[in-house]
């Protein structure tokens, strides 16, 4: 087995899967001089039998002179390794083996809003199996009884489930403003006179209540106030103390309880209302992975809420949903003060523009990337099939740009809440974003690549790590305690999966939402080849990878585990 070794530097030797403007930056902004790699080549078997024969890079901060080398040996099976990652999916293949799990093998993960189609011990269990990553528990909708039920059917469903772990994620109400109740639906005709009351109670067919007390205030005349995202518009006419008389633009048939947005203005509610901080302390006491933050308009409730979780020492991250027009001058500043965002597309198409939203996506998802944090692309994402059991080719295609974008998840919202094909909808969702990551190329890196982490070993090990594997065309195994290395691996978008083995239960439950990255929960031994040769073993027995592959091992981040504190490594096994 022939075993090349490049002294000079680190990157010519790797063949880039995209040899784009990225590369250069990436070699400029990785490359530090004060840092040494060894290779070690030798074939080697570890105590259970693995081999670790391809190399070992290893970085100690200035312990060794200043050499360099690297193995650059596309071996002779490589080819076939590409190969094999370049498989396309069918719809409905059931080929078992080792990628048959559709959890582990695709990389975009799916959120799924649980409602009454849904929230039964036989829907969570379905749901999980066909590809669920992230359970959504609306807020807006149910109560805490409900709700519970839920988090304890998936908690339940975790518990058992050797190779598979669902994220629970609590999304706000928020600030919301929605008509009253009416004793039946009222059909509105273009050019008929509408008045809305901040009156309580009402509910005739020229008038009812909204349930905010400011709404008066803060429309004008000539403002457009939208119903359910649009789906019926009125003018504003005119005010009075108490009201705000429209007229008609689309009509339809107003229901209870209805969305109601102004276009181009965001109510100057605050983002957390006191609901919200019942429903998060709710989370809290439940461990809920994630909070979903409605109406999120600066960084100072982000931070507000995370002063909040510290305080009660909650290890719950926050996804700020951007849905309003006050959001947008701030989107760095709030996605830098948050764990993650949301393209909330429902509210956001109507608070602005409906054109502004596949640019506002875009632009979404590309800060996210850029700062290395979660991005989730929702609502609409297969809206037929909350009544047909066949998506639209607009849905489909829809479903294919944000994995093309580089999205980490994408959600269900009445698809899989009140829906009559939930199931159908996560196949479809499952087979539209395989069969669209297996056209992307590997290794795309984000724009600022480098600059993002102040731990500059760590991306550096993310950034060699992915290229070795991409080259080798390997899955990526790494050891966490936080979950912070996994992340960072997901950032770089290898082309394999990440196996991150963790000890911590909670890590292991937030992951599930990071592209490309399969969560396992195992016992770390104090000895660390141990260790790697038990996780080699488990992913095995679950048929994860098969015998004669590689896998690139990386141990680093900001906690050691094994290695001294200044020390890193890459290390390519076979199982
Ligand atoms: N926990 C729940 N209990 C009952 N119904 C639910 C629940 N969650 C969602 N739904 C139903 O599924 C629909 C779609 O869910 P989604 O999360 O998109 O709600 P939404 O964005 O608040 O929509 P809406 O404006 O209709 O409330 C909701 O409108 C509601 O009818
Ligand atoms: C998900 C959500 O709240 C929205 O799209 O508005």
């Amino acid at each position: 087995m022939s075993q090349v070794v490049a002294t000079r530097s680190i990157h010519s030797s790797f063949l880039c899967p995209n040899p784009g403007s990225a590369q250069p930056r990436a070699e400029n902004l990785l490359k530090p001089s004060t840092f040494s790699f060894d290779v070690f080549s030798p074939k080697k078997t570890s105590k259970a039998g693995f081999h670790r024969r391809s190399c070992q890079i290893v970085a100690r901060k200035a312990a060794l002179p200043p050499t360099e080398a690297v193995p650059v040996s596309p071996e002779d099976e490589i080819e076939e390794q590409l190969q094999h990652l370049r498989v396309i999916p069918q719809f409905g293949d059931t080929s078992a083996g080792m990628w048959s799990k559709p959890t582990v093998r695709r990389k975009t993960k799916i959120v799924c809003t649980i409602g009454p189609s849904t929230n039964t011990r036989e829907m969570i269990w379905k749901l999980a199996e066909a590809g669920m990553n992230v359970a959504r528990l609306n807020m807006s909708h149910g109560d805490h009884a409900s709700h519970q039920k839920v988090i304890d059917l998936v908690k339940e469903y975790n518990a058992q489930s050797k190779d598979n772990v669902i994220s629970i994620m609590l999304d706000t109400k928020g600030p919301e403003v929605r008509s009253g109740d009416l004793p039946q639906p009222i059909t509105l005709t273009p050019g008929q006179e509408f008045t809305f009351t901040i009156q309580r109670g009402v509910g005739t067919p020229d008038c009812v209540s909204v349930n905010y007390d400011d709404f008066v205030n803060d429309v004008e005349y000539g403002d457009m106030l939208l119903v359910d995202g649009g789906m019926m518009s009125l003018m504003v006419k005119s005010k009075t103390a108490d009201s705000v008389k429209c007229e008609v633009v689309d009509g339809g048939e107003l229901k209870s309880r209805r969305h109601l947005n102004v276009r181009g203005k965001s109510a100057t509610l605050p983002s957390i209302t006191e609901k919200d901080w019942d429903d998060i302390k709710f989370g809290v006491d439940n461990q809920v992975d994630f909070y979903a933050v409605s109406f999120v308009k600066d960084a100072q409730v982000v931070h507000e809420l995370k002063s909040y979780l510290k305080s009660c020492g909650a290890d719950i991250h926050v996804i700020v949903k951007i849905e309003s027009a006050d959001s947008i001058p701030n989107l760095h500043s709030i996605i830098t003060a948050s764990d993650g965002a949301m393209v909330a597309r429902g509210d956001l198409g109507a608070e602005l523009p409906i054109e502004e939203v596949p640019l506002l996506q875009e632009e979404i998802i590309n800060i996210c990337r850029s700062m290395g944090k979660a991005v989730i692309v929702a609502t609409n994402m297969l809206e037929s099939m909350i009544v047909h059991p066949t998506p639209t080719r607009a849905e489909v295609s829809d479903i294919a740009i944000a994995v093309r974008e580089g999205s980490d998840g994408i959600m269900l919202s009445g698809e899989t809440a009140h829906g009559k094909f939930p199931l159908k909808a996560v196949k479809v969702m499952h087979t539209v974003a395989l069969r669209t990551e297996a056209t992307i190329p590997g290794g795309q890196m984000p724009p600022n690549l480098g600059q993002v982490f102040k731990n500059h070993m760590s991306e550096m090990f993310a950034y060699h790590a992915t290229m070795m594997s991409n080259t080798l065309g390997t899955s990526t195994v790494v050891f966490t305690r936080s979950g912070f290395m996994a992340i960072l691996l997901s950032h770089y978008r290898p082309s394999g999966t990440i196996f991150a083995f963790t000890d911590n239960k909670r890590t292991q439950q937030r992951l599930p939402l990071y592209q490309g990255v399969c969560p396992i929960v195992m016992e770390f031994s104090d000895d660390a080849e141990e260790t790697f040769a038990k996780a080699l073993g488990l992913l095995q027995k679950q048929g994860m990878v098969k015998e004669g592959e590689e896998v690139a091992i990386v141990q680093s981040g900001r906690q050691p585990i094994w290695r001294s504190q200044s020390t890193h490594n890459i290390q390519v096994w076979q199982v």
